[in-house]
């Protein structure tokens, strides 16, 4: 059988530093609620992939009729995000072979462009451990002492934040991930949970406007995002970094 394509895209979240009753994922981003969008997306650029969607079990509020795919499953969240992308993959184990690909994307990363996720999917393929899109870090770093004074300035050459989607086969995350809960100790990526068995993920270069609703301040400023790169030019770079080698 050929390999397929999942998409996990964990969505149990509470939005614990968005505050608020409503999950961030409901909340209205330009008309819609921020799931909606992060799914359309997902479907311009993978109309025929699989999707798993995880969900909360008290979940109250999610609507079928925003998921654009036509083969999906829901899977019941777990109470961290590793716990609920782990929850899926379990879910799909019936249908899904270990060299099938299989991409995370955070639901709260609304803003993700459908030629970064072409371009990724395609990158993976280029790398047999798989990767995640991240970007350079651009500011000056420094280290507290505790007490919110300056301890060091700390070098950024070579750091990187991780973004999503994250990319690996099947069979290889679905280890990663299982060693990963039997260590203990928190894995708030796919990808911390591969290099722990010594694999080097590839780090494809994305963009500063794939950002995450984490804060309250995130939903304005995804508001914004949207709208820009609706009155993009089609063949705009946008703040695309180089390739790396
Ligand atoms: N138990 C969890 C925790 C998080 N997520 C999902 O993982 C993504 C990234 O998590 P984060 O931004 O931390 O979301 P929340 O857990 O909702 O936020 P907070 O940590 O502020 O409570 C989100 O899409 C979120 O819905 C999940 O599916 N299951
Ligand atoms: C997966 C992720 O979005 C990459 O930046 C991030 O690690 C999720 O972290 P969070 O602390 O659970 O928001």
């Amino acid at each position: 059988m050929s390999e397929r394509l999942w998409l996990v895209v964990p969505a149990a979240g509470r939005g614990r530093r968005m505050g608020g009753a409503l999950p961030k994922q409901y909340l209205a981003l330009e008309g819609q609620p921020v799931l909606a969008h992060t799914l359309a997306r997902l479907h311009q650029a993978f109309p025929a992939a699989r999707l798993c969607l995880c969900l909360d079990a008290d979940d109250a509020h999610f609507d079928p009729a925003w998921v654009p795919f036509g083969q999906w499953r829901r899977s019941e969240g777990g109470s961290e995000r590793a716990d609920s992308v782990r929850r899926a993959l379990e879910a799909i184990a019936d249908d899904a072979d270990a060299d099938d690909w299989v991409l995370v994307h955070d639901v709260a990363r609304p803003c993700v462009r459908v030629d970064d996720l072409v371009r990724f999917y395609a990158a993976l393929k280029r790398n047999p451990v798989g990767g995640l899109l991240a970007t350079p870090v651009a500011d000056t770093m420094k280290r507290d002492d505790g007490r919110r004074h300056v301890a060091s300035t700390e070098p950024r050459d070579g750091l990187w934040q991780a973004q999503t989607p994250q990319g690996f086969r099947y069979g290889l995350l679905r280890r990663a991930l299982g060693e990963a809960r039997v260590r203990g100790g928190d894995i708030t990526d796919e990808a911390s949970a591969v290099e722990a068995l010594g694999l080097a993920p590839l780090l494809v270069p994305g963009r500063r406007d794939n950002i995450k609703i984490t804060h309250p301040e995130d939903l304005a400023l995804a508001g914004h995002i949207l709208a820009a790169q609706r009155d993009e030019p089609p063949s705009s770079p946008g703040h695309l970094h180089e390739e790396t080698p």
